[in-house]
């Protein structure tokens, strides 16, 4: 297992998991344009690696929000890990917890958030929509403080769902077996009515999220939780100045792997000026595409703090549970320390935008 690349586990999960929910996971919005742009990005860039430099130990800790990582390679927040294996969540936490990464925990986790932070040794952070009842959102914040969960994670891209046409032409329902439990059932109901709509999560995000979250409402989170809020989705200079102005704890730069805005920016392309704009006010995590340690070196030398896995995470979940999520997560960070010895960055504070050749915007 440990051998194995994110795409050798992408073709094993494509084998055992049912083709609707394959279609869930693999897809995004409109022509997948955004999907597809996230990975071409890390594929175009090109390395200046340095020689004579002593990289006879190499360092790929980190620390972030005052936790230490042993891996500046996390995993992204995604819904309902039941889908892919029974364990779920606790599974996924387990593994993270194993290799010592960050686990963002998705607001429709289908496992408990004190199950899921019981096995976990690692640092969790958990992600929130912005729903319209609020209550909701209140009583996650204080029970992830109560378990353990060390930030919360507000995705502000998410006004409306992203038009998935996979999932409208599957008329795509999630399992009623399988089930986002840190919320009310009937909060829920939606996501899993064949009837509710051609896609059943487009009407329930309808009906529950709250399209008119702006910059003046992060105040009544922070209110409410001790936990650092950190912002998901940031794809521009201006949003980022704006999310340090308003007392982000960190910004994620995604396009929800290009399952919103079909067409939006590839986060590789992003990443520069967020960075730029945040001037080392917060830390910067991407996500979107990244495959490989050679994918995260490259965004580690563009100026993110850490990088987040999505869709290899339910691969590596699927095929292998706990164990598969660990291999997954050694595997990108040994092949990242791989790189970095062969650039000549022996730590990751050697590891800066002198090694990337070029970046082209246009693409
Ligand atoms: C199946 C699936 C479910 C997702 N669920 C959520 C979610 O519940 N909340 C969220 O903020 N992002 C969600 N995302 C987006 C991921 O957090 C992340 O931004 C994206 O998957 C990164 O791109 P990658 O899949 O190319 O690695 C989901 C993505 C996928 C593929
Ligand atoms: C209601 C959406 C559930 C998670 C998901 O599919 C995503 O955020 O991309």
């Amino acid at each position: 297992m440990t051998d194995l690349r994110a795409d050798d586990l992408r073709t094993l999960a494509r084998q055992q998991i049912p083709a609707e929910v394959w279609d869930f996971i693999e897809g995004g919005s409109g022509d997948e344009l955004t999907v597809a742009a996230n990975t071409a990005a890390f594929a175009a860039a090109r390395l200046r690696p340095r020689v004579m430099v002593d990289v006879s130990a190499v360092d790929t800790g980190v620390t972030l929000l005052d936790a230490r990582l042993d891996t500046p390679v996390g995993l992204a927040p995604t819904a309902y890990h039941q889908l892919v294996h029974p364990d779920g969540e606790v599974a996924t936490a387990a593994g993270a917890a194993k290799e010592n990464a960050l686990f963002v925990v998705a607001m429709f986790a289908s496992r408990t958030l004190e199950d899921i932070a019981a096995p976990a040794a690692g640092p969790l952070w958990l992600q929130l929509y912005w729903l319209r009842d609020r209550d909701a959102i209140a009583r996650l914040a204080r029970r992830a403080a109560a378990a353990g969960f060390a930030a919360l994670v507000l995705a502000v891209d998410a006004p409306r769902l992203g038009r998935r046409l996979r999932d409208i032409r599957n008329r795509f329902a999630v399992d009623g077996r399988v089930r986002a439990v840190n919320l009310d059932a009937s909060l829920m109901a939606a996501s899993h009515d064949r009837q509710a709509g051609a896609s059943a999560l487009a009407a329930h995000a309808a009906q529950t999220f709250d399209a008119s979250l702006t910059w003046a409402d992060l105040a009544w989170l922070r209110e409410r939780s001790p936990l650092p809020v950190v912002l998901k989705g940031i794809l521009t200079a201006e949003d980022a100045a704006a999310a340090v102005a308003h007392g982000a704890a960190a910004v994620i730069v995604s396009n929800h792997g290009g399952r919103q805005l079909d067409g939006a920016v590839a986060t590789l392309d992003a990443l520069p000026e967020v960075v730029e704009a945040v001037d080392g006010a917060c830390p910067v995590l991407v996500d979107g595409g990244v495959r490989s340690g050679r994918d995260a070196l490259i965004a580690l030398a563009l100026g993110a703090d850490a990088v987040l896995l999505g869709r290899p995470t339910l691969w590596a979940l699927a095929t292998g549970g706990s164990d598969g999520v660990a291999d997954l997560l050694r595997h990108v960070t040994d092949d990242l320390a791989h790189d970095m010895a062969l650039a000549g960055r022996p730590s990751l504070r050697d590891v800066d935008r002198r090694l990337i050749r070029a970046v082209t915007n246009a693409r």
